[in-house]
């Protein structure tokens, strides 16, 4: 399987975000995230019972969410075990995956379980926790948003207040899961299990007290899970939109592209663009192009540039109006005549803008490529050449180390497209599998820029950014070509692209602070 990319080393820490994306990766890949929390709570109840092999009274703690949902898990292994087992819920989980299990442990007339919503009922419960030999902590996990409510508070100090040791799920409850910080209290565990990597916080400074032992146990997330673009990966982008939002609020993006003999190209642009969800979405082109765009779509602003190609006549009149933008993207159909490379070295040199480079300008700037954290270059193998002098390996494995390499080099997020997209920020490596041999048609990396650049307007992180546009466009290319086989063109994709960005972006209204 070429895919045996693991190119990520398995110990190192991860924040609680990225294992958000991880989890929905891994279920975009088939393995059910029901199965991630059987496995998990089975992880806690085997190291319960290898940590502590006197214990017999086990009580259980839970919260509402899936880390409740991991300790509904553990405490029917236990039961299972042969221990005695006892539950607390703080409430009925809202979630499906701990709803079954919390189901699961209710219709055990072997397991006693009590629900205490309130710090009174909590109380009333006190002798559960002088009673345990083991108490596992399953009240909060890496879901865990700000200052300790009731009765989780009342919890963590019935828990801290008894003397048996405590095992907490992933995250000992209370604690910060990417700083370590703890705002008011926190369990203090003997044992804390944690899963698939240790997050950020287990390792700060000072959580050492409230972790206790760590131990770091994998849940069956595949290792392409941490690579692969998937829907957990739109975690990173903001669709929402305020009740009061104006104009431009979401994105304006100019497109630098287009000449005499091309002008579909930045037009692909700037509607892929618009249809990703942008407010604006404007061509600087040569007058032919410029003209034509006018006359094709009334959705798109065309600023015509005098004469048959980009020159360095140009280049103020450019820079000038990028200002008005969020996100430039300069490449598509500007060819490489006359002053045409020139112009783009000038103008990719002075433009104080995230910049989406494709196409032609890949070319033009290949011998002297502009880094900078906002830069992401779209190539397919050739403009890879282009870019780099070297050919992509053809293993996956080592066109993902190349990719990185490079980009690291040039200091710029590099997206080379092909069967697998692989981009890099230097550092990450993403790689998308959607699309379909249908996509060789011309434009669909056209389509692909408009995505990128539409996106770069939705995030600070230009990687997740360049992910997330490969894998819409490979979606809307796979369900254009569902309908029309190898006939599609790159306007096909541009029809998909509203319906595949909603089926995993969160396009919330939110109402402003009054
Ligand atoms: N992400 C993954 O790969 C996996 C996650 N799993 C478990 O799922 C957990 C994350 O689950 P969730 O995202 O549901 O989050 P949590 O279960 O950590 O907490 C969310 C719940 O706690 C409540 N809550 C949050 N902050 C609170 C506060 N300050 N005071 C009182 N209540 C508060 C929320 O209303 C919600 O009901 C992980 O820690 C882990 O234990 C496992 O099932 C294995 C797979
Ligand atoms: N054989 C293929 N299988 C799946 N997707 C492909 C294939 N070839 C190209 N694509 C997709 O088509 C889009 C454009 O890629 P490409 O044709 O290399 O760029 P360009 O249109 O700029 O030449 C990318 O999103 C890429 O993932
Ligand atoms: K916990």
């Amino acid at each position: 399987m070429f895919l045996s990319v693991c190119i990520v080393d398995d110990m190192e820490a991860i924040s609680s975000l990225e294992m958000y994306v991880v989890d929905r990766n891994a279920e975009w890949l088939g393995v059910p995230r029901l199965v991630l929390m059987e496995n998990a709570g089975a992880a806690v109840a085997r190291n319960v019972v290898g940590r502590f092999p006197g214990a017999r009274r086990v009580l259980v703690v839970c919260g509402t969410g899936d880390n409740g949902g991991d300790g509904y898990v553990a405490a029917r292994h236990l039961h299972g075990a042969g221990l005695w087992v006892r539950v607390v819920g703080l409430g009925e989980p809202r979630e499906e995956l701990a709803r079954a299990n919390f189901e699961a442990v209710r219709r055990l007339w072997g397991v006693e379980l009590a629900l205490a919503a309130t710090p009174l009922e909590l109380l009333a419960l006190q002798d559960w926790f002088l009673w345990a030999d083991v108490i596992i902590d399953a009240v909060l996990g890496t879901g865990v948003r700000g200052a300790l409510r009731e009765p989780h508070a009342t919890a963590v100090d019935l828990m801290n207040a008894a003397p048996a040791p405590k095992v907490a799920v992933d995250v000992p409850s209370g604690l910060d899961p990417d700083t370590g910080e703890v705002r008011d209290k926190a369990v203090r565990a003997a044992l804390t299990v944690t899963f698939h990597k240790p997050k950020r916080g287990l390792l700060a400074e000072g959580a050492r007290r409230y972790v206790g032992e760590l131990v770091v146990e994998p849940i069956g997330i595949p290792p392409e899970a941490e690579v692969v673009v998937g829907p957990g990966d739109f975690a990173y982008l903001d669709f929402s939109r305020r009740a009061d939002a104006k104009k431009g609020d979401h994105g304006r993006v100019l497109v630098v592209g287009g000449s005499l003999e091309y002008s579909g190209a930045p037009m692909y642009v700037a509607l892929a663009a618009l249809r990703s969800g942008v407010d604006l979405a404007v061509i600087a082109a040569p007058e032919p192009a410029a003209q034509a765009a006018k006359a094709y779509s009334p959705d798109i602003i065309a600023v015509p540039l005098e004469g048959p190609r980009l020159s360095l006549r140009h280049v103020e009149k450019v820079l000038r109006l990028a200002e008005k933008f969020d996100v430039v993207a300069i490449g598509p159909g500007l060819g490489l005549e006359g002053e045409t490379p020139d112009a783009v070295k000038e103008i990719a040199a002075r433009v104080k803008k995230p910049l989406v480079v494709d196409a032609d300008a890949i070319k033009a700037l290949g011998g002297s490529p502009v880094g900078g954290p906002q830069v992401v270059y779209t190539p397919h193998a050739g403009e890879f050449k282009a870019l780099t002098g070297v050919e992509p390996p053809r293993g996956l494995r080592e066109r993902a180390e190349a990719v990185r390499e490079w980009a690291g080099r040039i200091g710029a997020v590099i997206l080379l497209k092909g069967r697998y997209d692989v981009a890099s920020d230097g550092r990450r490596v993403k790689i998308n599998t959607t699309g379909t041999p249908a996509m060789t048609v011309g434009g669909t990396g056209d389509v692909l820029t408009g995505l990128t650049a539409a996106f770069m307007t939705k995030t600070r992180d230009p990687l997740e950014a360049a992910a997330v546009a490969a894998f819409v466009n490979g979606l809307a290319g796979e369900e254009a070509a569902a309908q029309l086989g190898f006939h599609i063109t790159a306007s096909d994709l541009i029809e998909k692209i509203p319906s595949v960005v909603r089926r995993y972006a969160r396009e919330d209204i939110t109402s402003p602070r009054p």
